[in-house]
């Protein structure tokens, strides 16, 4: 068998294909899980803005329960009393004409400070702003919360320990009409937002309050990795692309393959017969067919038995197939030959066939259980067999024993010489098709006569093969008409059906 390497050309392109593909498989499924990460974390944001949230409207609604609320130390200390219970409020007051009055931690304020800063006002009754300075002599900012007279300070740390927890995902809380941002964190991990890269973006709103968090995250999939990363993932990616699409290109060589294709062919009994015609010249009639064996793939097209019976042989298939042949022909064409004992079939057989001492026999079994008579069996043997003659020379009397003729196959074209012709009792000589096609050529034209000179003196049959053209079929007639002849010129090999039809019209034809 040849050594076959798999066919690369369209490697590199696979390879890119692949590397892309595996690139973008990469992507998703690391974004994927990061939005799942993004909306576990935003549920979580969510809840803690809920609970900040409902901790202020409580506080605010515990206030404004004081009856005649006035700045003065019964209504501080009740704010302070209030203001105890809850875990996010920093600071409770009340505020008038935009002037914070007083709250539960600085009691009355001289100073009064007028609330600068524009209040959002929300559709529910509260009004907010974020990071308000200067209403308490610190500088801490505060985040306000207001509804009519009462207002709430918080500090913006009830989402620091969340800030501190995420590395990922900058993210804000935003009213849902989008007018109001109550919190926002950019995270450091993340690129400077101004980039082109697409932002990953998770919205969670709240049930029971207007605002909704929203998280960001503009290092999606493969960009969330460091710059390093990503190349070493890309380059593995290509590593793993280039060992799929090596495999596969040598899979799938490996499948179409002629020798791959020809061991299924031959297990699936896909290979099939022909047979071609063999005329005798005096009167044009079919007297006989060679068998011959084809083999027509899907991807190699119509193979030539030369070519793939050698990759039979080396691949040890080629016993099997001719078993199979034998037992095919003589079956097909039983009952022709049943009905007209002289036709006759020739069977090429190969070194395996001289060497297997149990192929005559099985010939012969097949003639008896078709009710052949074994001398309508030709045996041809190529004159380019390259076996030892005697090895031949013991076949050839063992097979004639039996009955059956012998043929010299492509006389002239190989090794035999004379002695051949005396040491094996050959019935019929086959001259190739190489001088047959060469009548007109002048040098060759004498070889052929001194050819047909030679074998008419051994008073053996004589086979034309490879008769294409009526020159050659008249310079052959005007010699001898007891040759015989197989070529183009009559009929290329035909199916069975066909040569049943070719029968027909043949005189010699018995009724099939
Ligand atoms: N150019 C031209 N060619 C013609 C003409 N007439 C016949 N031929 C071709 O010549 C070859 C004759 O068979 P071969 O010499 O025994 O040579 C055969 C035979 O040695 C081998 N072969 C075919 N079938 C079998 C088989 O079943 N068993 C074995 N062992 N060998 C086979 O393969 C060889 C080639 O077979 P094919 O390709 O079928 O080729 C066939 C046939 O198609 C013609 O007028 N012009």
């Amino acid at each position: 068998m040849q050594g076959r390497t798999p066919n690369f050309n369209k490697l590199p392109l696979i390879v890119c294909l692949l590397m892309f593909f595996l690139t973008c498989v990469f992507h998703v499924s690391v974004s994927y899980f990061q939005v799942r990460h993004q909306k576990q974390f935003s549920n979580v944001l969510l809840n803690k803005a809920e609970h900040i949230s409902a901790d202020i409207s409580s506080a605010i609604n515990a206030a404004s329960q004081i009856s005649f609320r006035q700045c003065n130390t019964q209504t501080i200390n009740k704010l302070r009393v209030i203001l105890a219970n809850y875990e996010y409020v920093h600071d409770l007051g009340l505020i008038r004409k935009g002037k914070v009055k007083c709250t539960a931690n600085w009691g009355k304020l001289d100073n009064t400070t007028l609330l600068t800063q524009q209040l959002y006002n929300s559709s529910s009754g509260y009004d907010f702003a974020a990071e308000v300075a200067g209403v308490f002599p610190v500088e801490t900012k505060y985040d306000v919360t207001k509804r009519d007279d009462i207002i709430a300070f918080t500090v913006n740390k009830p989402f620091k320990h969340i800030d501190e927890l995420n590395k990922h995902f900058s993210f804000k809380i935003i009213s849902k009409n989008k007018e109001y941002v109550f919190h926002h964190y950019e995270s450091q991990y993340q690129f400077n937002s101004k980039t082109f890269l697409p932002t990953q973006q998770v919205e969670t709103c709240s049930t029971q309050f207007s605002y909704c968090v929203v998280t960001e995250n503009n290092r999606p999939g493969i960009l969330y990795f460091p710059l390093y990363i990503s190349v070493l993932i890309i380059c593995m990616l290509g590593l793993i692309s280039f060992l799929i699409a090596y495999s596969l290109s040598s899979y799938f060589d490996k499948q179409n393959s002629m020798e791959f294709r020809l061991r299924s062919a031959i297990k699936n009994a896909q290979l099939y017969l022909e047979y071609q015609p063999i005329i005798d010249v005096k009167t044009n009639k079919i007297i006989g067919v060679e068998s011959l064996v084809r083999w027509k793939d899907e991807i190699h097209g119509q193979v030539s038995p030369e070519l793939f019976l050698g990759v039979a042989e080396q691949l040890s298939l080629y016993p099997m197939l001719a078993y199979e042949c034998a037992m095919k022909a003589l079956k097909e064409l039983a009952p022709i030959m049943k009905t007209d004992h002289g036709f006759s079939v020739a069977i090429n057989v190969n070194a395996y066939e001289i060497e297997n001492p149990e192929f005559l026999d099985y010939l012969h079994q097949l003639c008896s259980k078709y009710e052949l008579r074994n001398e309508q069996v030709k045996i041809e043997i190529t004159e380019r067999i390259g076996l030892p003659l005697t090895l031949l020379a013991c076949f050839a009397l063992k097979a004639k024993k039996y009955g059956f003729k012998i043929a010299l196959d492509d006389f002239g074209t190989g090794v035999s010489n004379l002695v051949w012709l005396t040491e094996i009792n050959f019935d019929v000589i086959k001259i190739d098709k190489v001088f047959t096609q060469s009548i007109t050529d002048g040098v060759k034209q004498k070889m052929i006569l001194a050819i047909m000179s030679l074998v008419s003196e051994l008073n053996r049959t004589v086979i034309f093969e490879g008769v294409e053209t009526e020159d050659e079929y008249n310079f052959i007639e005007s010699h001898n008409e007891d040759y015989q002849i197989q070529g183009w010129y009559f009929y290329k090999s035909l199916s069975l059906q066909d040569l049943q039809n070719a029968l027909v019209g043949n005189d010699n034809a018995q009724t099939l």
